[in-house]
This record gives C-alpha cells, structure tokens and sequence, in this order.
C-alpha cells in the first residue's frame, strides 16, 4: 500500500500542497483529479522523490520509500524525457537496463509493449519522427518495460486517441489486476469514471474528496430527485423542496428529504410523469461541486 501522509508543500509564498493525504493499495486504479494548478503533479513528485516535501510523508506499506523502492516504480513524468534522436526500440530496451534489467528481458519486454502499444511499425524510427501520440505511447512504453511494482503517470491518457486510450487502460488493468497499485493524473473524468477503482480530487493544495468512486456517487447521489413530467401545468415546481434546476420538462432537486412520495404526489398532479428517480451523480458533477 501507499500512502500519502499529510504533504505541505510551498514554492516560495505559494502554497502548492496544504495536507494531502490519500492511499492506494495493491491492485488499486486510483484516478488523481483536479483543475489546473491544484496540486497533482507535485504531489507525485514528491512521491517519485523528484522533489522534497516541506512536511508530510510517503509510505509504502508502512515505511518511508527509498531510492530502492522507486527504482522498481514505473513513472510518467509531466516533463516527458525521451532521447529525441533515439530509435523506438532502442529505446525502450535503454530504459529497461536502466531499471536493472537483463539485456534479454528488456528485449522481450520491449516487444510485447510495441505490440500492445500498436508501435511495431515504427520500431526503427528515431522518437523525433513520430507524432506526439505515438511519442506518448513510447513514453509509456518506457514507464511499463520493467514490470514496475507500483505505476505513478501524470496525464497518461492526454493526447491519445481512442484506439491508444483503450490500449493503455488495458495494460493498465492488467497491471492492477497483478496486484500493483496505480496512481494517474488526468482531466478526462468520464475515463476516471471508467476505469477507476477510486478516486482523489484535490483544489488548491487541499484533497476536498477522496473514496471509491461507487461510494461517492451514492453518497453525493443522497437527496438528488430527477423528475421528467410532460405537458405540466406552468409553474408547478415553484412549492417544491430543495435547490430545483429546471431543464424543459427535467427538473433536478438537490437536498430533499425524505422518501420524495409528496413531490411524486405534486409531479403527478401537474402532469404525465415519465421519469421519477433518485440520481446518482457523475464523478463530473462530483468534481465540480467539490472545487466550486
Ligand atoms: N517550480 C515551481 N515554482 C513555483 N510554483 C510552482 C512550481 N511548480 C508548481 N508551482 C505552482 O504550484 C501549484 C501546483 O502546481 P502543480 O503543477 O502541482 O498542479 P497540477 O495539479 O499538476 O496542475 P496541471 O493540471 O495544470 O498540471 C500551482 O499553483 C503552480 O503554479
């Protein structure tokens, strides 16, 4: 397990991090969230030792990591650093020696990451050759090619196209599903939605949710009433409870109470009600209450 333990973090007078603290455990898709400037990539960072915290900790299983432990980490930097003049192949190969691995594993690994990553054609080619796509699928190639024991990615997803973005979700996946932890970064909340497990959603220094994503959809989704009524008479959500967003014929309610019988009563005597439920809402409708 990992865990983040309370990271402040100042650059000056700006305080980046506030008390960030979250954990993903073994065989966990965490989704790491927020608006620009929140937070995310210096907190992984910190936990990839690139930089220091002014206080705070990162564990893993209970101790401090060590520049051993982060050498079996696999990690995508926001500052993607390839060799520009590199092949490809070669490559990926370099990154897995890096990491300690035997020349014939690196080669092996580096194979089935071209074939799961759809670069086999351009093995040859140098990386400033590519489009920035295929230059991201290299960068995640070098982050996956010794079998890292814990995955950090900042933005894995960002730039790639739907074939790409379902090719990596999959290795991701399967990586998890091995039991390794997996902490991403994105802005793409329909993907976190998707494939994560949890979630953290952090503004302004400060994680303002953090849970699995199923947890927090029923625990924001309390008290939110979709009510779709046709032909109603005009004006017939004005004596209704809670906060009402009026979309045509939808109306959403936000903090009701109770088991909603008398607003079922009022709908049905205003009109035809074709829709009448409880709403869980979106991780995106979570995200941008949260950060509001
Ligand atoms: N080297 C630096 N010097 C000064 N301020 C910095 C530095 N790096 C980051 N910051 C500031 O710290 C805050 C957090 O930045 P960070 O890059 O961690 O956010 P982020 O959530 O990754 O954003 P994005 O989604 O835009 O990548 C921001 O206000 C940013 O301007």
């Amino acid at each position: 397990m990992i865990e983040i333990d309370d990271l402040h973090k100042r650059y000056g007078d700006k305080t980046a991090l506030d008390g960030v603290t979250f954990s993903v455990k073994p065989g966990e898709m965490f989704g790491f969230v927020g608006a620009n400037g929140a937070g995310k990539t210096t907190t992984m960072r910190i936990l990839m030792g690139v930089l220091t915290a002014d206080s705070g900790s990162v564990l893993r299983d209970g101790r401090p990591l060590t520049f051993e432990d982060r050498r079996r980490f696999g990690y995508m930097p926001e500052e993607r650093g390839l060799y520009q003049k590199m092949k490809v192949t070669e490559q990926i190969e370099y990154f897995g020696r890096l990491r300690g691995m035997g020349s014939g594993d690196a080669r092996r690994a580096t194979e089935g990451l071209l074939t799961r990553l759809s670069l086999t054609e351009r093995r040859n080619d140098a990386v400033d050759t590519l489009s920035l796509g295929n230059q991201q699928r290299v960068q995640l190639a070098v982050a996956l090619v010794h079998e890292p024991e814990v995955l950090v990615l900042d933005e894995p997803f960002s730039g790639l196209d739907p074939l790409a973005v379902d090719a990596l979700a999959d290795v991701l996946a399967e990586r998890c599903r091995s039991g390794v932890p997996v902490l991403f970064s994105s802005h793409q909340l329909d993907l976190v939605e998707r494939l994560c497990h949890s979630v953290g959603i952090i503004s302004a220094g400060r994680m303002v949710a953090s849970g699995a994503v199923e947890d927090l959809r029923d625990r924001e989704g309390r008290g939110r009433l979709r009510v779709i009524v046709r032909d109603a008479t005009p004006g017939w959500t004005s004596g209704l409870p809670g906060d009402i967003t009026e979309n045509g014929d939808e109306v959403l309610l936000t903090g009701v109470t109770g088991d909603g019988q008398e607003i079922l009563h009022l709908a049905a005597k205003a009109g035809r009600v074709e829709h009448f439920g409880w709403q869980r809402p979106t991780l995106t409708e979570i995200f941008r209450e949260a950060v509001a």
